[in-house]
């Protein structure tokens, strides 16, 4: 059995002979943060519902640690752009809500949000309505549900493109820190980067990508493919200065340059 997270020759058509996504093959090893970049309508969001298993492949499959993936599961987080929390649960049972759909006797419960909540700095607002939350906070809590479970992977879908520049900023401080922090479920038996989350990251902000992502991948349109797959090897753990080295400069233009071209590409291909 292999570990990790494998897309085989994945395609994805809505509309019969126009398809969004064509021949993604790509492989993401336990414990990795990866971010996928790419022109708008690219095929990002639907490559990450595709792996959710909130979508079926028209062609080739997702295989997550040897299995593949069929549908929906608690291996797998999901944490989308905008929060949407159950508005009438308290904080705490929002994100204590995937361990109840999976019976988790209630006193592990509490105690695994507890723990979470404490992980993302929200522990005085456990019985909270989100409604009372900023962005920010709200998007705190959606990970940690979607960390509740312990998932194998993390899927990210542009979880802070709705926040200003300083709170997304922090988030990003934030998810590195959980990802360091919190580990999976399986492999109890492990330690370090093959015991946390596996991280597979939509962003539309080349910053954003290069900043989080140990690689990151740039999707083609017409159809989606992945065009480039780039490792960024800049020093561990990433803090904010980073962003100011030449080094971080000269990979973000670069990719911003592929993706450029893709766009352009895209547009040309749409004009007669
Ligand atoms: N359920 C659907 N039915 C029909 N077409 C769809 C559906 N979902 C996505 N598409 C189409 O697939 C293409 C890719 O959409 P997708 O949302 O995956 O792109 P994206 O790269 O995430 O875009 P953006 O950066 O703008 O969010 C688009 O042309 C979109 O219209």
């Amino acid at each position: 059995m292999t570990a990790g997270l494998r897309v085989e020759a994945l395609g994805k058509e809505f509309v019969p002979g126009r398809p969004v996504l064509q021949d993604v093959d790509v492989s993401v090893a336990p414990g990795e943060f990866v971010c996928v970049v790419g022109a708008s309508g690219s095929g990002k969001s639907t490559l990450l519902c595709l792996i959710a298993g909130l979508s079926r492949p028209s062609t080739g499959r997702v295989l997550l640690d040897g299995h593949e993936v069929l549908g929906p599961g608690p291996d797998r987080g999901l944490v989308f752009q905008t929060a949407s929390l159950f508005p009438w649960r308290d904080v705490a049972r929002n994100v204590a809500f995937g361990l109840e759909a999976l019976g988790v006797p209630r006193a592990a419960r509490q105690e695994r949000v507890r723990w979470l909540l404490d992980e993302v700095g929200l522990a005085h607002l456990a019985g909270a309505l989100p409604g009372r939350l900023s962005g920010g906070q709200q998007q705190r809590v959606s990970i940690a549900r979607a960390l509740a479970c312990a998932p194998r992977v993390l899927l990210l879908d542009e979880p802070f493109g709705a926040l200003d520049v300083q709170t997304k900023e922090d988030m990003q401080l934030f998810i590195r820190q959980v990802w360091q922090d919190v580990p999976s479920a399986a492999d109890g038996a492990a330690t370090g980067p093959a015991r946390r989350s596996t991280v597979v990251m939509v962003t539309h902000d080349v910053e954003e990508a290069v900043f989080l992502g140990q690689r990151v991948l740039v999707l083609s349109s017409d159809p989606g493919r992945i065009s480039q797959d780039i490792a960024i090897d800049l020093p561990e753990p990433r803090s904010l200065e980073v962003k100011r080295t030449p080094e971080f400069l000269k990979i973000k233009a670069a990719v911003e340059d592929l993706v450029r071209a893709e766009h352009r590409a895209h547009q040309a291909r749409l004009s007669p």
